[in-house]
């Protein structure tokens, strides 16, 4: 475990603004889902609300930058199912929430690759004062050709210059965030009509293969200064930035002994950086179906199998990995090359027997996907599986990746969490502070002095 100790879990909701919901592509067509309301705030207010009353720590928002159009070689099958589509903006969303609520803290993803770090430092500067330090950002180099078509590249970068451009970033952020403003910068006395000192506000000058900015930052430091940072790499390059940057890792894999081999690996590399395991805390995603009796959760399940669609499910994995099954038969071998989310390529057929078309089919013909992992049955039930797998990962919490909305959050909370809590595993009390602060064992706002962010403090400031 990275902490020492790791009881109890965190959890939070993975959410998009989106109808058909990355991880659940097709079930905002069953029934009693409620994504078709993705525009209005009353939606999200109560899904908020919600998260918050159960006390999880963050509302997670994913977000896209294009249209998946790489099944069929265009978007119309994307659009037909909703696939992450549509794509609102969830730095909109986010501030009416956070006037919405007092604790919950709030995750936005937000790309390297099509971002400006002088824009986006000061988006989140601000966003951190009105929230009061409850922001964090799932740094992302994203994955999509459409959305460098969308922003005047003929394609995506390569996976690794994607992640050059993304260091070059995050030296940006921390050189404006960390260290333009000193830490007496601000005066904010009306008497001496000084609101902030010059000589503690510096320029940053910065000059780099991606960027040239000048700075100071826009805003004046916020709780958190820098928004707590999560990340989702996987590559061994991925890694690489994970441990160098990264307060929490989102692991992309369900094994529990595979998890467990990654984070080992991402601590091994944080460690030769001078950060200590405890600087990196871990999530993945979870999916989750329970009810109070073992067959009241099988029937859950068999309905929502009943309001799954394969194809839904094969344009999200086209647009995630580049590859198009469309165009193969069942029994033809596949690529796997992919310039996009390379650990989403499904694999493992031993070298003499290429894996077909049909093997990744089958993978996926039921709900909870081969990839995904799922917590099924009773809360005792589901309670036992999070321990055990916790156990055996070393992760330090879930992110519940919702099957139909609210219902599985609602679910989560009417009956998992007093389960969990009865355990020891779900802290049930209030919690307010920053983000930063509740991920932390010495509960601290700031960047971890150790962190590569914080050297950025002492050479400006
Ligand atoms: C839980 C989770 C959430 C993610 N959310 C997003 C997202 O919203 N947008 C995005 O472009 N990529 C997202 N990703 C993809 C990661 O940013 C990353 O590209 C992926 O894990 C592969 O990393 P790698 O290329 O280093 O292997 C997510 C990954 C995980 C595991």
């Amino acid at each position: 475990m990275s902490n020492s100790s790791p009881y109890p879990l965190l959890f939070s909701l993975y959410e998009q603004a989106s109808v058909g919901c990355g991880g659940a592509p097709s079930l905002w067509t069953h029934p009693l889902d409620d994504r078709l309301q993705v525009n209005s705030l009353d939606r999200w207010k109560n899904v908020a609300i919600t998260a918050e009353e159960a006390n999880l720590d963050a509302l997670f928002f994913a977000d896209v930058l294009g249209l998946y159009d790489v099944y069929g070689g265009s978007a119309d099958a994307a659009l037909s199912w909703a696939v992450e589509a549509p794509a609102n903006d969830p730095f909109v969303y986010v501030p009416a929430l956070a006037a919405l609520t007092e604790r919950l803290s709030f995750v936005i993803t937000a790309s390297t690759t099509y971002e400006h770090p002088f824009a986006l430092a000061r988006r989140f500067g601000t966003l951190d004062h009105i929230s009061n330090g409850r922001i964090g950002w799932n740094i992302v180099t994203s994955y999509l050709s459409s959305a460098a078509r969308n922003f005047g590249m003929d394609e995506m970068l390569k996976h690794a210059d994607r992640y050059e451009r993304a260091d070059e970033f995050m030296d940006v952020i921390y050189k404006l965030l960390e260290g333009s403003w000193a830490a007496d910068a601000v005066v904010a006395n009306k008497a001496e009509r000084v609101y902030a000192r010059p000589g503690s506000v510096q320029p940053i000058n910065h000059v780099g293969s991606h960027f040239r900015v000048d700075g100071p930052s826009l805003t004046s430091p916020s709780s958190q200064r820098t928004p707590t940072l999560y990340q989702a790499g996987w590559s061994p390059r991925g890694r690489e930035f994970a441990a160098k940057h990264a307060e929490m890792v989102l692991l992309p894999k369900k094994d529990p002994n595979e998890i467990a081999t990654g984070l080992a690996d991402i601590h091994r590399r944080a460690a030769e950086r001078g950060r200590p395991a405890g600087e990196i805390r871990s999530m993945a995603l979870a999916r989750i179906i329970t009810a109070p009796t073992a067959i009241e959760a099988q029937k859950k399940y068999d309905d929502l199998q009943s309001n799954y669609h394969l194809e839904a499910q094969l344009v999200s994995y086209a647009g995630d990995t580049g590859i198009d099954l469309s165009k193969y038969a069942d029994n033809e071998p596949l690529t796997t090359e992919s310039n996009g989310l390379t650990s989403y390529v499904v694999k493992g057929a031993p070298a003499d027997k290429p894996l077909t078309a049909g093997d990744v089919r089958r993978k996926f013909e039921n709900v909870t996907r081969g990839t995904d992992l799922l917590f099924i049955g009773t809360p005792a039930d589901v309670a036992d599986q999070i321990q055990a797998h916790a156990a055996t990962s070393g992760l330090d919490g879930y992110m519940i990746n919702p099957l139909v909305s609210p219902g599985t959050l609602n679910d989560f909370a009417e009956f998992v969490v007093p389960e969990l809590t009865s355990r020891g595993l779900y802290d049930s009390e209030p919690k307010s502070g920053t983000l930063r602060s509740r991920l932390r064992s010495d509960k601290s706002d700031l960047l971890a002095s150790t962190s590569y962010g914080a050297s950025f403090r002492q050479t400006l400031s």
